[in-house]
């Protein structure tokens, strides 16, 4: 009786601070960028109501597939320090457990098309999924963003990234503290020298390890030479202890997404679904994309138009394949139960996905299951194992596919970079793109 009582609450509540949240301006710390609209014939009714509320804003189709199990999320562990957000929602192991199977009955089921109507969609266009920017995404920050903010700059040790400030973070301020993807590696280790990442060759590789998944996708299979990889998993582990770092995105009332994130170049606002300035929780500028970063992309993307001019007969590559600067990276650390519902990747400029600038994922660490289709349904999607070194592009007439990581394959990544690089079970993916 009183389950249901508090089931009936937690509904409304939701179902109003969502409406709320789209029915007000929406304010940032940080300047708020307005992404561009992209469209699929998947939701033309859903862009023609968007048109009408705000064109910054993108709908959530308006169904919901009750075979897409990539709905889960998690809730913070009773651990959770009372210092924390979450402190006057703190509960005990079997509150946890009925809120969990509580709320993944409520998201697939409490989602009227209302709500779907005014939701934002940032990274997708309705990922529908508990991964990504479930249905109550997209509430006003309450108390607890400027709490996170205070905890935050009372903590100076967190700025500088070291590996102290775990430890000083973890006696009190879970929701800042920086996850360190090496956990027993120390930072000082040197970096490659950026000629290595120039080095990379894979031309004579292309025909054995180039695969085209469909126009405008491209799958190059281990491009990362381990040397590489190393270098990434442990620049990545350095700039994700810092100002900007990972953190686990999260619903204001305390469910957090199967993964933890970072941005660089811009930051993307999972609750908002904006590329900003500066990150909402916490006020951080996201660190600038490593230029050694950037020419491995730019050359994927140059190897990859070798593949197709090969493959296609055609000498006009770019009409396929455009090429791209990119200027924004988004860095997904998966643990072995993380995942990523299937979504679109349409919150860039107007301009940016008109052009079909690709997005340029890299893949390190554990393999995962990765699905991709033209619905966002995942009994029809394709899949395909990433592993790690692999580069998959999409751009083109395939930048806006429906894709999603539909489990993580444990114990897969390459031993030599777990021993050189520490990296904690798990995958590391970095996808690119031009804003
Ligand atoms: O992890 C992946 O392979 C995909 C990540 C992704 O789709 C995204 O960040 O938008
Ligand atoms: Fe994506």
């Amino acid at each position: 009786m009183l389950l249901q009582l508090y089931r009936t609450i937690i509904t409304a509540t939701r179902s109003t601070s969502t409406f709320n949240k789209f029915s007000s301006k929406v304010s940032f710390l940080g300047r708020t960028i307005k992404r561009g609209m992209g469209s699929s014939p998947d939701d033309k009714s859903a862009i023609s109501q968007q048109k009408l509320r705000a064109d910054n804003k993108r709908n959530r189709p308006q169904s919901s597939d009750a075979s897409d199990d990539l709905y889960e999320e998690e809730v913070p562990s009773p651990s959770v320090s009372v210092n924390s957000i979450y402190k006057s929602k703190r509960r005990t192991k079997i509150d946890l457990d009925a809120e969990r199977e509580q709320r993944s009955d409520e998201v697939v089921h409490n989602i009227d098309s209302s709500q779907f109507e005014l939701s934002t969609s940032l990274h997708s266009d309705g990922i529908n999924d508990g991964s990504y920017l479930p249905t109550s995404f997209g509430k006003m920050r309450g108390p607890s963003a400027s709490r996170s903010l205070k905890f935050h700059q009372a903590n100076p040790k967190c700025e500088k990234g070291n590996k102290s400030s775990r430890s000083a973070s973890a006696k009190g301020v879970n929701i800042d503290e920086p996850f360190d993807i090496c956990p027993s590696e120390t930072l000082d280790q040197d970096f490659l020298q950026p000629s290595f990442y120039e080095q990379i060759q894979t031309e004579c590789l292309l025909e054995e390890n180039g695969q085209l998944l469909r126009p405008g996708m491209v799958l190059l299979k281990s491009y990362i030479p381990l040397d590489v990889q190393v270098d990434i998993v442990r620049r990545c582990q350095k700039l994700g202890l810092g100002p900007g770092g990972f953190y686990r995105p999260g619903y204001q009332d305390g469910a957090k997404l199967r993964l933890y994130m970072m941005c660089l170049g811009l930051d993307w606002n999972p609750q908002t679904r904006a590329y900003q300035e500066k990150r909402q929780h916490d006020g951080a500028k996201p660190p600038s994309i490593p230029h050694e970063f950037t020419s491995l992309v730019r050359r994927a993307v140059d190897d990859s138009h070798t593949l197709i001019e090969r493959h296609s007969m055609t000498m006009n590559v770019e009409g396929i394949l455009p090429r791209m600067s990119p200027d924004v990276c988004i860095v997904n650390f998966y643990t072995s139960n993380g995942r990523l519902g299937l979504h679109q990747d349409r919150d860039e400029t107007k301009k940016s996905l008109d052009r079909g600038l690709p997005v340029v994922s890299l893949c390190l660490g554990d393999s995962a299951e990765f699905l991709y289709g033209h619905q966002r349904n995942v009994n029809k999607a394709e899949k395909v194992v990433l592993e790690s070194g692999d580069v998959l592009i999409f751009g083109g007439e395939s930048r806006h596919i429906f894709h999603g990581v539909k489990s993580i394959i444990p114990n897969t990544a390459p031993p030599p970079l777990l021993e050189r690089a520490k990296l904690r079970p798990g995958r590391l993916n970095l996808t690119f793109r031009q804003y």
